[in-house]
Parts: structure tokens; sequence; C-alpha cells
């Protein structure tokens, strides 16, 4: 994309102390977003997707701390940015979207009542209707603003997140897992919505799910973490075709394919490790299929490959040797 990003996060880690030893949640992350892009974030339970997506806005609370990196929002770094002004940023020009609505809107208050608060924090001109309006954009009725949050479905909550977080008509969506208490049905409208939303509207979205078959539809840039690290990182169609890290290629293939051929599901044995104690080199080494000698003692970095990136010592400058010999074994 020819645009300058409107995020750009360089090197960002994240650690929460617990005592002994710190967890290096996320570590060393870059990511560029640029306006108008969808970024999907996948990975196992575990892997830093949420802690990462909090680092970004910001919203993280001890244990947790930003240890060392930038998250350049507009060109202006929010990681050293005061919470005064953090705070006129958030919602007017990037909002955040969490998992549950039930536990981010306010029980005792209504709908209405939330997004005039949400306003008058901001001290932002915005028209009367504005409420009514975010309200029908997301498929509610604006009778609803006198609807208390228990008064409404799982799926209207979570569009009336949605439609508050739209209200200032933001730069940027980040949003956790927003379809995750949704039945399936449900969760494939909702995604159609913020699609159809993201592209009318013309903000970024960077979405974190487990759900790969939900995001190969509807991003264009895919982030794979994997233990608290980026290990692929490319145009989301490219990944689908051809992942170049064994462990993207172990989560597709845990996910049935929607339009191709009804193949057998392959899970990927084992469970993400202990943040902790990673293991040493490559962290995916106890659990890849095609580790090598050098896995376990090598600390891949971020290689090109093609139009992605992969941490992956098969692609690793000096190593075709053993890419080769992989290859011959499992073809
Ligand atoms: N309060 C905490 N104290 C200590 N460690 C924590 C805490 N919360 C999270 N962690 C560590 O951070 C790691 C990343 O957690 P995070 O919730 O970001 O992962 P995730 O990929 O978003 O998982 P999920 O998909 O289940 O939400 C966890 O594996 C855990 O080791």
């Amino acid at each position: 994309m020819p645009s300058q990003p409107i995020l750009e996060v360089r090197d960002l880690t994240v650690e929460y102390e617990t005592g002994e030893r710190a967890v290096v949640a996320v570590d060393g992350v870059d990511l560029d977003v640029h306006p108008g892009e969808f970024v999907g974030v996948v990975g196992e339970s575990g892997c830093g997707k949420s802690t990462l997506l909090f680092a970004i806005a910001q919203l993280l609370s001890p244990p947790a701390a930003i240890t060392s990196g930038s998250v350049r929002f507009q060109g202006q770094n929010l990681v050293a940015m005061s919470e005064k002004k953090l705070a006129a940023l958030r919602w007017r020009d990037f909002s955040v979207v969490m998992q549950s609505a039930m536990n981010a809107l306010n029980p005792v208050t209504s709908i209405g009542t939330q997004f005039r608060d949400a306003i008058v924090a901001h001290d932002e001109p915005v028209a009367d209707d504005r409420p009514a309006e975010v309200l029908r954009l997301v498929g509610i009725d604006p009778i609803h603003l006198n609807s208390y949050p228990h008064q409404l479905s799982g799926g209207m909550r979570q569009r009336a997140m949605i439609a508050m977080a739209l209200l200032f008509t933001p730069d940027l969506i980040i949003m956790d897992e927003p379809t995750s208490a949704l039945d399936v049905v449900a969760q494939r409208s909702l995604m159609l919505q913020i699609k159809e939303l993201q592209e009318r509207l013309g903000f970024a979205v960077v979405f974190v799910t487990h759900d790969m078959s939900l995001i190969s539809h509807f991003s264009d840039q895919l982030m794979v973490m994997y233990a608290g690290q980026v290990v692929e990182l490319g145009a989301t169609r490219a990944v689908f075709d051809d992942p170049a890290h064994p462990y993207s290629k172990g989560l597709l293939d845990a996910f049935p394919s929607i339009r191709g051929p009804k193949l057998p599901l392959i899970g990927i044995p084992g469970s993400p490790p202990d943040l902790a104690n990673p293991p040493s080199g490559c962290r995916f080494h106890p659990r890849c299929p095609v580790a090598f000698d050098d896995c376990p003692r090598v600390e891949p970095e971020l290689y090109r490959v093609g139009p992605v990136q992969a941490r992956c010592l098969l692609h690793a400058p000096g190593y075709t040797p053993a890419a080769e010999a992989v290859r011959e074994a499992t073809s």
C-alpha cells in the first residue's frame, strides 16, 4: 500500500510481572496498519493477542506493562503520552471493541445515556441525532437508545458497542474477538456488517480472532502469533495460499475450509508453551512436524519469504540444505 501507515508498532514488548519470573507475553512485535486496512491477528489461546491489543490501545493495567518499543498512531507515540491526551484520542480517533459487550456496557444505564456520556466526556461537537444514526448504521432501531443492555440480545449488544465505537468516526478500530460470544449465524452477519461499515466509512481495523475461516474472508493482512512473537505476517491471501511457517500451516489445517474440498482436519499436537519459561531456539520447535537439529538451538528472526515474512529457520539464509531435506521428507 502506498499510503503512510496510521499505526506503526515497533519492537513492542509487554511483560507481566509475576513474582519470580516476568512473563513476556508480547515480544518485539512490529506492525504497520494503513488507512482503511483490515488486519487480522490469529493464534491459539495464550499467544499474546489480547495483550498486544491492550498494549496498542494503552489499556494495560498491572501486572502488565510495556517494557520496550513504541506505538505510533497518526505520528504520535502513544506509549509516551499522558493519560489525559490518550483519553482524548480514544473513541475520537481510535476506538476499542472488546470480547464481551456485557462487560463493557454499563448494566444500569440505558444505551442512549451511555452514548451521550461518551459525547460529553469528549467535549466534541457531535450532532444530536448521532447516537440514533450510529445505531441505524449497525442495524439497530434507534428506539433501543432507551433500552438497557440486558434488554438486548448478545448480538445486539455487540452491535451497540460497535455503534459506540463509531460515534466520532474514528480512523482505527481495535477489535478483540467481538463476535466470539455469538452463535455462528450471528457471528457471520456481524462480520459482514463490520466489513461493510469499514469499506463505507474507511476506518482501519485490527481484529483478533481464533477463527481462521472467519478472518480469511475479511482481512487484508494477517499476523500469526505464537508464544508472544509474530511468526508470520503478510497479505492474508498469500498466507492462506501458501503458509510459510509450520505453525500457520497447522492452524490452517485445523480449520475446515469453507469452499475447498472436504479433507480430514489435522490439529497441532501439544499446546503453546508457558511464557514464563519458553522453549529455547524456535519456540514452536517442540510441536513442529518439520523441526531439525538447529531449531532448539538457534532463535529464528522474521525472514522474508516471497510476499510474506516468517520466523522459521527453514527460510533463513544458509539453511537451504536443511529446507530441502525437510521438503524431501514431507513430499
Ligand atoms: N494477569 C496475568 N498475569 C500473568 N500472566 C498473564 C496474565 N494475563 C495473561 N498472562 C500471560 O500472557 C499470555 C498471553 O495472554 P493473552 O490473553 O494476551 O493471550 P491471547 O492470545 O489473547 O489468548 P486468548 O485467545 O485466550 O484471549 C498468557 O499466556 C499468559 O501467560
